[in-house]
């Protein structure tokens, strides 16, 4: 394993294919790598509801390799988390070589965080704010796959250029990097831009390289891994967002979240780690259940809870309300969500591990849009809303594209595509068209058109001339009845009101 001089050798080690089945054990389903989020107690968790790779949270290799108190933290583990992937984060080959010495015993491989879009990846220089230093890029692979006992991994973003994206996940290819884990957005889609991953770049990267790949990005539940699985070609599937919300996810099951909050916990008793983490995934288990006005007590005790027993009592209340309407023993009412966190009216299931779904970035566009007209204009900014490619809609129009994006398993390319099917523009404003009108216009501008040219437009219902021409009829052919057929006619004409002009039926 090592030679001569200490170095250990690529000769000795199982790469590639051969390291992901043998090593590995040819792992599926996979958690990711989370700060504050994927800790011992948490992988515990997971590989019990069906996880078979977990990732440790991102450790920046300086501090590991410098930082004793640091290491140690970092390096709790026991014998059942495995297999299991150290990630670290550095801009500098020897830096991260150092620490990955270090932690090679306790893992069965070292991964490379190439994929980090915050700030504060930006002003230490490492993550996605690497992805244009190829140079060092490889330099830092390439140095860690020669000195490592264990083989080196790499999780990238993409570009939003697909050739680009190929030709740097074959530069890492080249550099000596053993398994790829793709997350298809780009290093722009972060926060509330985050959107929709691209599975179609991971796709065309799998049928390019040779080392195993993972798909990671748009996994809610376990439908969808097995559609990535299958769309991709990929060899594992690797979850954040949705894992934190259903640690079972990978079972396909949806356990009522006291159960996993309890579970964990027993994991925490075990594996103890800081109160933030803790409080990081309850909030994140007890999403739903926290939105709920009612609960907003209970919030503030989760917010303010530091202590093991404060985490078990908070549990205890959610389980004490939400059990009877899980076992059925009473009817449960949809209770409100608070307005200032949730733009969903009703909660239903709350108390159900299931995962949350994303505002898309249109919707963030829209807030951004509001706020700043109202500042402009406060009556305006109510009525203005555009769909996301900027043309206005109508408020209606706009609560139904949002619900639409919140339905699950549906990619935005998917909703978009319905949406474009059945959506036309009016070509006199940018509302959508009737899709029977006869002029290709909206509701209102149509009424315009047939009382402005006196015409008939059957697909919306509004027939203004017919009208008048019955309201003459009657007016020429019976001047007694007239009276008598007025009122009828005006009842009528209530519906879809005709103005009177000089002419017309008095
Ligand atoms: C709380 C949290 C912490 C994360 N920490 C890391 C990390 O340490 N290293 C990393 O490469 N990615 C990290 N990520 C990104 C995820 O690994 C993943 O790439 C991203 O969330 C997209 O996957 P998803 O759509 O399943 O959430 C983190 C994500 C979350 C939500």
């Amino acid at each position: 394993m090592v030679n001569d001089e200490g170095d250990a050798t690529v000769n000795t080690k199982l790469l590639g294919y051969d390291f992901y089945r043998r090593t590995l054990g040819s792992p599926r389903y996979v958690v990711a790598p989370m700060v504050d989020q994927s800790e011992l107690a948490w992988r515990m968790l997971c590989r019990r509801y069906g996880a078979q790779l977990c990732y440790s949270p991102m450790y920046h290799a300086n501090l590991f390799a410098h930082d004793p108190k640091y290491r140690k933290d970092a390096l709790q583990t026991c014998a059942e988390d495995r297999p299991l992937i150290i990630q670290f984060c550095g801009n500098d080959a020897e830096q991260i070589l150092d620490a990955a010495l270090l932690a090679q015993e306790h893992c069965d491989a070292v991964d490379i965080n190439l994929g980090c879009p915050q700030a504060i990846a930006k002003r230490g220089h490492y993550g996605s704010f690497l992805q244009d230093e190829w140079e060092l890029l490889t330099d830092i692979v390439r140095t860690l796959h020669e000195k490592l006992s264990v083989p080196v991994t790499c999780k990238i973003r993409i570009f939003e250029d697909r050739e680009k994206t190929l030709r740097y996940a074959k530069m890492l290819e080249a550099a000596g990097c053993q398994l790829l884990t793709v997350h298809g957005r780009t290093r722009e889609q972060k926060g509330p831009l985050t959107g929709v991953a691209d599975w179609s770049y991971i796709k065309e990267l799998r049928q390019h390289l040779k080392i195993p790949m993972f798909a990671n990005g748009n996994i809610l539940g376990l439908e969808d891994v097995h559609r990535c699985l299958d769309e991709t070609g990929v060899d594992g599937v690797m979850s954040a967002e949705g894992n934190l919300h259903n640690p079972a996810i990978f079972q396909g099951i949806a356990p009522p979240v006291w159960q996993m909050a309890k579970e964990y916990l027993e994991f925490v008793e075990l594996y103890p780690c800081p109160s933030s983490y803790i409080r990081g995934h309850l909030f994140k288990l007890f999403h739903h259940i926290m939105n709920i006005r009612q609960n907003s007590e209970l919030r503030d005790t989760l917010a303010t809870s530091n202590q093991l027993e404060q985490f078990q009592a908070v549990v205890d209340k959610v389980q004490a309300k939400y059990e009877p309407y899980h076992r059925g023993e009473v009817v449960y009412v949809p209770e409100e969500m608070d307005a200032t966190i949730s733009t969903d009216k009703l909660e239903l299931n709350a108390w159900l591990c299931q995962p949350y779904i994303r505002a898309s970035p249109e919707s963030h566009r829209q807030k951004i849009a509001e706020k700043e007209l109202e500042a402009v204009d406060p009556n305006r900014a109510k009525r203005q809303y555009f769909d996301k490619d900027g043309n206005e809609i109508s408020r209606k129009r706009m609560k139904k594209l949002r619900r639409r994006q919140r339905r699950p398993n549906k990619t935005e390319a998917q909703v978009h595509q319905r949406h474009e099917r059945r959506l036309q523009y009016c070509t006199a404003c940018a509302n959508p068209q009737g899709s029977k009108c006869e002029f290709n216009l909206c509701r209102v501008c149509c009424k315009d058109k047939c009382y402005g040219e006196d015409c008939d437009c059957p697909g919306h219902g509004i027939l203004i001339k017919s009208r008048r021409a019955k309201a003459k009829h009657y007016q020429e052919h019976s001047k007694l009845e007239e009276n008598s057929h007025c009122g009828v006619l005006r009842e009528n004409l209530d519906s879809d009101p005709v103005p009177v002009a000089a002419g017309d039926v008095p």
